[in-house]
């Protein structure tokens, strides 16, 4: 048999590698996904575990404990000059590594279970997050708990929320898709599960766009919207063939919040004559239709321009909050955006604040409003919260009812798109008259609130 010579064997050798080459970019650009599955997820995973020690230590991530092991020491020096040595099993203080479990891939990068050393807490890898994104040269690693003892650092390798899809089809009824989560999850909108929502974003930082996914994906729905547009109705008044009710000036809100007040106590009367503890324990055939309110701009509800606003300031903010307290049970629920939600606009406020367990955070340029907006959340997010570019607008940190804080992005609902759905979706709006109409008038007053209340 003929041996080939050198050159050629080169030869072949490199243009199998191109070939190999092209082949495996071709997979990656026409089919990312199996692609990594099979072949950028392997290799990931292997030089992850291989690299684990390294890395560890450069992030300050491994401790030092006494082992036995076998060491070199000196024993004599020859008369050549040579030193000597002897081999000896001995303890000495070395760097432990944290065990690591096998990588496993994830949509857009892998997660991994970490066991944590003697003395370490969570935070430990929170604060070295940036440093192994850097370490291992991803997007992102975030940092969670499922266990004592144990973490898990999901990583994902590119941003995925620079590119989005259009909006899904709503889901469940008062649950919408709004956008992606950075784990390339949906990010639901779930109003049955966390009733009212605070929206907050400096000005295009994707506020309305949010508000208007939200339209889009509730107009589908049997429930009726209600909008406060405090900035003359410019943002809602284009969606009021599916809005049951808008007002667009401080008369107008006051005069709108009293009729939500009273509708919510019709339902009560409604519950306590059915002896349920809210709306979804009546039968399907007396249950009223439950009642989104958009609010935009709520500063707005509260700043005074002079002492005569003052009685409708204390009366807005007050049935706000009763809505805020007692909505939930009685199927009327918050989605309040605004610029600025903070305690300079009044004790109201605050106490309205408290009641929104749904946070959302969009860019923001002052550290407080972040701060006013996701609370006492872990540090990292207020800092995420700061660090959101104005060239992604929609992106926002979400906090909600898993104590769980996500990087997200809301799709983009262009506003045209928001007014043919009202517009399709018109037959669904219930009027205002037939909303409020009581389907019982039970004996209802305002001294029973408290005694609802502790229930
Ligand atoms: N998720 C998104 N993807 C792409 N573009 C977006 C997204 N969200 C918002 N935008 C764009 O960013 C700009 C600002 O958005 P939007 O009007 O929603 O901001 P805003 O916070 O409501 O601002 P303002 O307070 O001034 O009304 C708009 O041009 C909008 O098209």
């Amino acid at each position: 048999m003929p041996v080939p010579d050198l050159p050629h064997l080169l030869f072949g050798t490199l243009a199998y590698l191109a070939a190999l080459l092209t082949a495996l970019w071709t997979w990656r650009r026409w089919h990312y996904r199996s692609y990594w599955l099979l072949v950028g997820y392997t290799l990931t995973a292997i030089s992850v575990r291989a690299t684990w020690r390294k890395v560890a230590l450069g992030c300050g991530l491994t401790k030092k404990q006494q082992r036995w092991w076998f060491t070199v020491v000196p024993r004599a020096v020859a008369s050549t000059g040579i030193v000597k040595v002897r081999r000896r099993f001995q303890r000495v203080a070395v760097d432990v590594k944290p065990w690591m479990w096998l990588p496993l891939p994830t949509r857009h990068g892998w997660r991994v279970t970490v066991r944590l050393l003697e003395g370490q807490i969570p935070a430990d890898y929170s604060q070295a997050a940036e440093r192994l994104a850097h370490s291992w040269g991803v997007h992102a690693v975030r940092v969670s708990s499922p266990r004592p003892g144990r973490i898990v650092l999901a990583v994902t390798i590119r941003d995925p929320l620079v590119r989005l899809d259009t909006l899904p089809a709503s889901g469940e009824l008062l649950t919408v898709i709004v956008g992606k989560l950075e784990t390339g999850g949906p990010w639901t909108l779930d109003f049955r599960t966390v009733p009212h929502w605070l929206n907050a974003g400096a000005t295009q930082s994707g506020k309305s766009n949010l508000a208007n996914a939200l339209i889009v994906g509730l107009a589908p729905q049997p429930v009726a919207l209600v909008g406060f547009d405090l900035k003359g109705g410019v943002e809602f008044a284009p969606y009021a063939p599916r809005l049951s009710a808008l007002a667009t000036n401080r008369p107008e809100s006051v005069a709108l919040l009293g009729d939500l007040a009273a509708l919510m106590l019709d339902r009560m009367g409604l519950c306590r004559a059915g002896g349920a503890r809210n709306i979804w324990q009546l039968p399907a055939a007396l249950r009223p239709v439950p009642v989104v309110v958009l609010v935009d701009e709520l500063a707005e509800l509260y700043l005074m321009a002079d002492k005569s606003e003052k009685d409708e300031i204390a009366k807005t903010s007050t049935a706000l909050l009763r809505i805020a307290q007692l909505g939930r049970a009685f199927g009327i629920y918050l989605f309040l955006c605004g610029q600025r939600i903070g305690s300079d606009l009044g004790p109201g406020v605050t106490a309205l604040r408290a009641q929104c367990s749904g946070r959302i955070c969009h860019r923001v340029n002052d550290p407080e409003t972040a701060t006013m907006t996701l609370g006492d959340l872990d540090p990292a997010a207020l800092v995420s919260a700061r660090a959101i570019p104005a060239e992604t607008p929609g992106v926002a940190i979400v906090a909600s009812q898993d104590g769980q804080w996500y990087r997200a992005r809301s799709f983009y609902v262009a506003e045209h798109i928001a007014e043919h759905t009202a517009r399709t979706y018109a037959h669904l709006t219930p009027s205002w008259d037939d909303l409020a109409a009581p389907e019982y008038r039970g004996e209802v007053t305002e001294t029973d609130i408290p005694v609802l209340l502790d229930h």
